[in-house]
């Protein structure tokens, strides 16, 4: 456990951070989120040292991190920056070396510990001896991850960690660091900036404000349905009420109905016959969703080009917001929701999905009388 106990820190008088209580759970991955300026940063830097309070106190497991030794306060904590901040003449399995060294691990274990680290972060053992401007953005960014957990840090802080890279990039590496974590379970602290990662990644989010003032601490799912006060409202966005359903898991019970299919090669007339509504759902051989035919543009057996990709698909497992995303996007009004192996379960028109948010709605409701 992290904890902030009144914690100030003063630039010329003025407060970066003001006054913060906060606890950062063990194993779990809390995220500081505000606006640019409002003390996220500082609030990071101050566990490990490379900022002194003005006041206040910062333990760990208790620990008051002021009467520690700042060298060995920093090999129990991993760090991870923006932009990786990797040694830039060391090679890749160097960078990852140095920390478990620093650690007081002997060279061979700690080499045989940095290729093992970055098969885990996703990195393939062909890049190990590559420098680090040898690599995409997203690959330094692994390597800056593989590099903080090899001391085996029992805490982490990762300021704004995947925020230098494209979108796709950025979503991808969220996945892979969301599964990490639910294996290593590190007691994290996280900085970003951007409202969607916090609510992705957080089992707590704690929302600062202007001035260094903490304005929040909860669930992301408390976030959405609860904001504390308006600039909270605010800053989770306009479409709290949509995304919460992203924590509305899919009802097991959910009546689907049996949809019509056809495979590649069907005829017109095939196509026809199984259509509702003029639109036919195409499937592989296995019974997986491909797209869906318009069958008033067949101009002969049903061809790859005739398929319209436009509609996403919701997985049983996954959450309310793709079922309704699936039905929104959906050329026929049918949401498309799959097995989790991706073979079809069945459809539910967009007409019917009102009667199943509606019991969402009143959650929301009831949580604010
Ligand atoms: N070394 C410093 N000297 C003086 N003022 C500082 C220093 N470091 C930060 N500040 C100020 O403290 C406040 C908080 O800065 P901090 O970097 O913690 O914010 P942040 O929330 O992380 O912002 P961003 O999202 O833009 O990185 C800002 O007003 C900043 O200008």
């Amino acid at each position: 456990m992290i904890e902030f106990q009144g914690v100030t820190k003063l630039y010329d008088g003025a407060p970066a951070v003001r006054n913060l209580d906060l606890v950062a759970p063990t194993g779990k991955l809390t995220v500081l989120v505000g606006p640019s300026g409002c003390g996220k940063t500082t609030s990071l830097r101050m566990v490990n040292r490379l900022v002194t309070p003005s006041s206040g106190t910062i333990t760990l497991d208790g620990e008051p991190t002021d009467r520690m030794n700042v060298a060995q306060l920093r090999r129990r904590i991993g760090y991870v920056i923006q932009h990786a901040g990797l040694f830039p003449h060391r090679t890749v399995a160097q960078n990852v070396a140095t920390t478990a060294r620093l650690a007081g691990i002997d060279r061979k274990t700690a080499r045989r510990k940095s290729l093992d680290l970055l098969e885990q972060v996703g990195l393939s053992a062909s890049l190990a001896e590559r420098y680090p401007w040898q690599l995409s953005g997203g690959q330094q960014q692994r390597v800056g991850v593989a590099r903080a957990l090899a001391s085996d840090p029992k805490f982490m802080l990762m300021d704004e960690p995947f925020s230098a890279v494209d979108p796709i990039v950025r979503g991808q590496l969220q996945d892979e660091f969301l599964r990490l974590q639910r294996e290593i379970g590190k007691t994290i602290i996280m900085v970003t900036h951007d409202i969607d990662e916090a609510l992705k990644l957080g089992d707590q989010v704690a929302v600062m404000r202007e001035g260094g003032e903490l304005a929040q601490v909860a669930t992301p799912r408390e976030l959405l349905v609860r904001p504390a006060d308006g600039f909270v409202a605010d800053f989770v966005g306009r479409d709290r009420g949509y995304r919460h359903l992203g924590f509305a898991p899919i009802d097991n019970g959910l009546k689907l109905a049996s949809e019509p299919v056809v495979q590649l090669g069907a005829s017109p007339a095939e196509a026809a016959e199984a259509a509702i509504d003029g639109w036919v759902l195409v499937c592989d051989a296995a019974h997986r969703p491909l797209g869906w035919t318009d069958i008033a543009r067949l101009r002969g057996p049903v061809r790859e080009d005739d398929l319209n990709l436009s509609s996403t698909l919701a997985p049983m497992d996954g959450s309310m917001r793709e079922l309704l995303d699936a039905a929104l996007s959906s050329p026929s009004g049918r949401g498309v929701v799959t097995n989790t192996d991706g073979t079809l379960r069945g459809t539910i028109a967009l007409g019917d999905l009102g009667g199943i948010l509606a019991p969402l709605h009143r959650t929301g409701a009831e949580r604010h009388s």
